[in-house]
């Protein structure tokens, strides 16, 4: 690997101190590197955080695939005779179908270029896919991955084809009516954060969405999933209707010992949408697997378990835990913080909703009430429905004792009507 490289590279931004762990983010069809602006706050704190645009997209030429060597070449629709721009030696010419291996060679292309060997990857939809890729055919460049939203197959190639037809023949304005509905849930659509959004996507360059829908169409790394072996998260939207839970189910099903968090109230861009939770899920799977492979110290663990025990149990709990903080207790805090959530709630081994179901059964046994309905807060905000509870509940009826599950009914029933009424 040198600083320096021949290969056409996208354009990007780099946030964050240097001499961090490095971080890649890829973005979603339709968006460009602003897409990670509701994270990059958060995770430029911790890491070397390098986003990068699609071909069209942002501020990446259309035709940088095409062997454009600077990612800063204009849109005058002239290719190099040479380009170089595919992995296995072989350049999309105009008119070839790109693929998503050549998007990732642009990803790899631009790590070198920047003398980063290894890194986490976080991709959304798209930008995913090619972490994927990366993961299985160069595991030695992914330290950890993490695909938002995202798939090993994006549905029949037919639709992508007709998409690309679509945006060459009448530009952008041919999907802006569909857009909204893939990428948000009605509520969220006319929010000031989705409008910019679809703002971005009227920017985008039809040439180059289209050949980012050529590589949607031959994607299709649902064999090779078993081959990764990056520590890897999975999040869903639960109400995404371009990738949804089915599409993560099977990318988690598949990873070796991958977790996948589904987040309620979210579509296809759901970091926009739910970006607290993301960011939580994010930092519990980065932190706990460095970029380096080195021992995550205590500082780490306990930034780490403050945004996890945040995201599951309300800053509202977190704020008045901290508040009655004394001198006698501070030492248990940190405990907690460093140890339960830190290491523990961060694991990427079991999805928060598990993990809820778990903890619930266990407070159930044991009689804890108080910590009960604290847990039973959380398993809301963690995705369960009061559906799912009931099933905890009757279950832990049958292991832990009627009597004991008797008691936690009586508890979550309050704790659901309150729920409901938004207490
Ligand atoms: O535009 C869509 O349908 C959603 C999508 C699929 C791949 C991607 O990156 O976005």
């Amino acid at each position: 690997m040198t600083g320096t490289t021949a290969h056409p590279l996208p354009h990007h931004r780099e946030d964050g101190p240097a001499d961090a762990p490095p971080l890649i983010l890829g973005p979603s069809l339709g968006t460009s590197l602003a897409v990670w602006e509701p994270q990059m706050a958060a995770l430029a704190r911790q890491f070397r955080v390098v986003r990068w645009d699609l071909p069209g997209h942002g501020g990446t030429p259309y035709d940088v695939l095409l062997g454009r060597t600077d990612g800063t070449a204009g849109t005058d629709g002239t290719a190099r005779a040479d380009g170089t721009a595919r992995a296995d030696g072989t350049a999309p010419t105009e008119g070839t179908a790109h693929t998503v291996a050549d998007l990732a060679a642009l990803v790899l292309a631009l790590a070198d270029s920047l003398g980063i060997d290894r890194f986490a990857y976080a991709g959304i939809s798209l930008g995913g896919a090619v972490g994927a890729w990366l993961a299985v055919h160069h595991p030695e460049r992914i330290a950890s991955l993490a695909l938002v939203c995202s798939s090993a197959r994006f549905g029949e190639p037919e639709g992508w084809h007709e998409r690309a037809a679509l945006v060459r023949e009448q530009g952008m304005a041919a999907i802006a009516e569909t857009t909204p509905g893939r990428w948000f849930t009605p509520a969220f659509v006319g929010t000031p954060e989705a409008r910019d959004l679809l703002d971005g996507l009227r920017t985008v360059a039809p040439e180059g969405y289209a050949a980012c829908c050529d590589a949607l169409a031959t994607y299709d790394l649902r064999g090779d999933l078993g081959r990764i072996g990056a520590p890897t998260l999975v999040v869903a939207g639960r109400d995404d209707p371009a990738t949804p839970p089915a599409h993560a189910r099977e990318l988690a099903d598949g990873i070796p010992g991958a977790s996948l968090t589904e987040l309620a109230g979210a579509a296809h861009l759901a970091n926009a949408e739910r970006p607290a939770q993301v960011l939580a899920a994010l930092l519990g799977h980065l932190t706990a697997y460095p970029a380096d492979g080195g021992a995550t110290d205590d500082r780490t663990r306990h930034a780490a378990g403050t945004t996890v025990r945040r995201a599951v149990l309300g800053d509202a709990h977190v704020d008045r835990a901290t508040a009655r903080t004394t001198a006698f207790t501070a030492v248990f805090q940190d405990f907690i913080t460093r140890y339960a959530w830190g290491e523990i709630w961060t694991r990427p081994g079991l999805s928060r909703h598990t993990r809820s179901c778990v903890t619930i059964t266990a407070l159930v046994a044991r009689g804890h009430h108080e910590e009960l309905e604290l847990h039973l807060r959380a398993a809301l905000r963690n995705g369960l429905t009061a559906e799912d509870i009931q099933e905890v509940l009757l279950q832990s009826a049958v292991y832990c004792g009627v009597p004991a599950a008797n008691s936690a009914f009586v508890l979550a029933d309050r704790v659901i009507a309150e729920h409901r009424e938004g207490k």
